[in-house]
């Protein structure tokens, strides 16, 4: 959706290793965002994009108009359902909906021989694999759609187009989230309950000035199931909160090499 920072052209850059050829779409897709949310605030720069992109190496920015993707008449949309019954899809209703639509306009667009996402939007990136499986995209590549790990800020916040949208003192509170997740981990791994591990990650990113907290879940890493007792599973940390007018997400996975964090929730 453009107002690039280091995580897309990690994508890019990654593209770039992968491919001969690589296009980037960029396109603020109003199907995506519910009435209430921020599509006319969202960030647009698109010479600024095209310059960035430009000094990538990449062969083709792919920006399309809202008219063009969604002439008049235009009256198909594309439902992952079960995936989208959770986490993000409950609070945000109709906005995968929008994802996979589009997604699926861009690919039929641009006929890649694969795709990259990147893992901070978690669930958009299972949404989109279950789709292509779903609806048999013909890719040349039997792993099409790759996952890019979350490229981070030095203090561990997620980048994101939204985090310009943090105040200085937001911003600096802001870090307690990816903190808190790391500690929540550090206790899940060695074995706590779950609900207590989720109830102190609440409270601590509530302490650290979050307005609201939409979900902090353990889950499956691919169904999203939810995990009530950790015994080893492919799980992940996932987490929705807001601050200020920045709705932030985050993941992480329960993993065993992970370093150990010298706080606990509740000192943090
Ligand atoms: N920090 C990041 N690390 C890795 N990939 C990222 C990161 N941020 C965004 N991406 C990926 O870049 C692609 C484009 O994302 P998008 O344009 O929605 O930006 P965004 O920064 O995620 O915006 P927002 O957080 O406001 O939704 C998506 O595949 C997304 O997962
Ligand atoms: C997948 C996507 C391009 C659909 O608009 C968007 O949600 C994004 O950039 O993450
Ligand atoms: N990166 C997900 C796009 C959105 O939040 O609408």
């Amino acid at each position: 959706m453009g107002a690039l920072h280091e995580g897309h052209l990690t994508l890019v850059r990654e593209a770039k290793a992968r491919a001969d050829r690589v296009a980037v779409s960029i396109f603020v897709n109003p199907m995506q965002f519910g009435v209430n949310e921020d599509l006319d605030a969202y960030p647009r720069q698109l010479a600024q994009d095209s310059r960035l992109l430009e000094g990538e190496g990449v062969d083709l920015l792919w920006a399309p108009t809202v008219a063009a993707m969604y002439p008049d008449g235009f009256a198909t949309k594309v439902s992952v359902s079960g995936l989208d019954g959770v986490l993000c899809g409950t609070h945000r209703p109709g906005h995968f909906d929008g994802v996979a639509t589009v997604v699926l306009k861009l690919f039929n667009q641009i006929r890649p021989d694969f795709a990259l996402f990147g893992e901070k939007d978690w669930q958009q990136l299972a949404i989109i694999r279950r789709m292509a499986r779903d609806l048999d995209l013909a890719f040349p590549h039997v792993d099409a759609i790759v996952g890019v790990p979350t490229v981070r800020e030095a203090d561990g916040l997620a980048m994101s187009s939204r985090n310009r949208y943090l105040s200085p003192s937001e911003r600096a509170q802001a870090v307690t989230l990816n903190r808190a997740m790391r500690i929540a981990i550090g206790a899940v791994l060695e074995g706590e309950p779950v609900a207590r591990v989720l109830a102190g990650l609440r409270a601590a990113i509530l302490d650290a000035g979050f307005a609201r907290i939409d979900y902090a879940d353990l889950r499956e890493a691919d169904t999203l199931a939810e995990i009530t007792d950790w015994r080893g599973q492919n799980a992940r940390l996932l987490v929705a909160a807001q601050m200020g007018k920045a709705r932030l997400i985050d993941n992480m996975a329960v993993d065993p090499a992970m370093a150990r964090m010298p706080e606990t929730l509740a000192t943090l």
